[in-house]
């Protein structure tokens, strides 16, 4: 799993920050930083004594939070200015223009702007710009959000098809008829052509959200059947607890991926799956992950068979922040040829 989130947030990182990071150990650094951040956030919100910050700060636990919060802070900067130095560099050089490749179906050869490239050109040009710190934020939410989101979804994904074989050999047999014998990587038009995949990762989605929980301050009374929830509180929306009410999911802990076939969800509504949230805060990056998802898992599944140690009623899992295993995921990896 370590292995994954490091190589997710390196595609993040080129993506959509425009930026190469080798360097294994501050990977490391800022991934473990993320756990801790994460943790500390939920165990911050069910201890009533971390409430007050100068309290919290002066604890080990503050000042652990702190530490890590320094860590992903210093890291993002760095992102930033490196970003902002290949700018310079390549304006001055027009190396985007000669990077460029008129071909749509290969992905990473067509240099395109970064997210965070737009983000730095934009408020360059305009007249109330972000502040440093403001510019950093955004770069962290989307840092954060995207990673570790990304990189658990996968290994659920694995983790599930390493459990259902059944599942795992139309996954292979779908491979087998789209690439055959070819090692060729993956090109944009192989990708709508995965369909049972997509409906593994979409199933996967159901049975382990990412992000099991969101939260929202209400900013007017909203009526819930016989209740009246008051302006002014926060109410926390359980993604993880819709996703297997069993009066829209049949038998809600199977694992079934053609729960998704067209004609098994038309009647459903909409509001009953929301891995990625609804509403104008909903997930950004949705489309990327989901490709993202799709290209690392048939990069793997081409060449390997896996086989999943423990089973879903055995596995441990736990939130915080996001649906993330509590132990590690041990699976056989068997090379197919
Ligand atoms: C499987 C992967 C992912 C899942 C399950 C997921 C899920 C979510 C959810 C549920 C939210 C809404 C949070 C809320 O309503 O409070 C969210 C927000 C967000 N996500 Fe994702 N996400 C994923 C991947 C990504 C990726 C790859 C990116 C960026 C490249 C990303 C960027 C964001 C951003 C920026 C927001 C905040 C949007 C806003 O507040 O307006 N996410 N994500």
């Amino acid at each position: 799993m370590h292995k994954l989130i490091t190589a997710i947030l390196q595609v993040n990182n080129e993506t959509a920050m425009g930026v190469n990071i080798h360097a294994q150990e501050s990977v490391t650094k800022y991934t473990s930083a993320v756990h801790i951040a994460s943790r500390s956030i939920i165990d911050r919100m069910v201890r009533p004594w971390y409430m007050l910050d100068s309290v919290y700060y002066s604890l080990p636990a503050g000042k652990e939070f702190k530490a890590a919060i320094d860590m992903l802070h210093g890291f993002t900067k760095k992102v930033i200015n490196k970003r902002k130095a290949e700018q310079q560099f390549q304006s001055s050089s027009q190396n985007i223009e000669l990077g460029n490749k008129e071909d749509d179906f290969n992905i990473g050869e067509k240099k395109k702007k970064a997210f965070l490239d737009l983000l730095l050109e934009e408020n360059a040009k305009t007249d109330t710009p972000l502040t440093d710190d403001e510019v950093r934020a955004q770069v962290d939410t989307f840092m954060f959000e995207g990673h570790d989101t990304t990189a658990v979804a996968i290994t659920w994904a694995l983790f599930l098809l390493g459990s259902n074989p059944e599942h795992q050999e139309k996954v292979h047999e779908e491979l087998e008829e789209v690439f055959g014998n070819s090692d060729a990587p993956i090109t944009v038009k192989d990708l709508p052509q995965l369909k049972y995949l997509d409906r593994v990762i979409k199933e996967t989605l159901r049975l382990f959200p990412s992000v099991p929980v969101i939260t929202r301050l209400l900013t007017e009374d909203v009526k819930l059947g016989d209740h009246t929830l008051p302006k002014g509180i926060s109410v926390a929306l359980p993604i993880l607890l819709v996703h297997r009410n069993p009066k829209v999911w049949p038998d809600p802990i199977k694992f079934d991926p053609d729960r998704f076939l067209p004609e098994n969800s038309k009647l459903r509504n909409p509001y009953a799956y929301v891995p990625f949230s609804a509403g104008p805060r909903n997930c950004i990056g949705q489309k990327f992950a989901q490709l993202e998802e799709k290209i690392v898992l048939s990069a793997i599944l081409r060449k390997w068979r896996v086989k999943s140690v423990k089973t879903f009623d055995t596995i441990k899992y736990g939130y915080t922040i996001i649906l993330r295993p509590q132990e590690e995921v041990f699976l056989h990896f068997t090379p197919k040829q």
